[in-house]
């Protein structure tokens, strides 16, 4: 699975320009972890969801669904395409910390959990994040005149904790409050 992970993350930023060993030592920055949901049945029959549009906070999430639907994605003209749940096929959602790693050339994917067919649901989420206590910097390949940097070192332990707080959870944006760079006072 870090084979494959490291192929997508590596094809997505070979095609924004990072250089080879910019890519390999921002790899050595990265740890692995994995997470297996069970969902119920929606308790909300009417909306039919699970979990509510979010973005992840990793680089990206490799999500493997098992035959029953719900991952669902923001095609960002404000519609969600479903991803359908073939077995044997995988879905790389980018997160959060790949938007601060590439100078935000790569959004977050929005996605929430929809099961219109009304039934329980097994998911299994390959997170490919960066390592405990060490901050996600913009590449440095991916900054220059044209593309100023627009995130300051995140840290992310702390990002995570604010951005479930009452402060955080109500913004539409809370990685640009967090640590944009117009923020007065950031980290450096
Ligand atoms: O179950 C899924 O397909 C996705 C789950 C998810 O988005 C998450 O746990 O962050
Ligand atoms: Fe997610």
């Amino acid at each position: 699975m870090q084979k494959l992970e490291e192929m997508v993350e590596t094809l997505v930023l070979e095609g924004l320009g990072v250089r080879r060993e910019s890519i390999h030592a921002h790899f050595d920055m990265l740890s692995h972890g994995i997470r297996v949901s069970c969902y119920g049945t929606p308790l909300d029959a009417e909306t039919a969801k699970s979990m509510p549009a979010h973005c992840d906070h990793t680089m990206l999430t490799t999500i493997v669904q098992h035959e029953v639907e719900g991952l669902e994605v923001d095609v960002g003209d404000g519609r969600w395409a479903a991803v359908p749940a073939e077995p044997g096929t995988f879905a790389f959602v980018a997160g959060e910390q790949l938007r601060v790693a590439t100078n935000g050339r790569v959004p977050a994917c929005l996605h929430p959990v929809r099961t219109p067919s009304n039934r329980e649901r097994l998911s299994v989420q390959f997170l490919r994040r960066q390592k405990v206590g060490v901050a996600v910097r913009a590449l440095a390949d991916l900054v220059d005149a044209e593309h100023p940097l627009l995130f300051n070192p995140l840290r992310h332990e702390e990002y995570n904790k604010w951005r479930y707080s009452e402060e955080g959870f109500k913004l539409e944006d809370p990685l640009k409050v967090f640590c944009g760079v117009e923020k007065v006072g950031a980290m450096v």
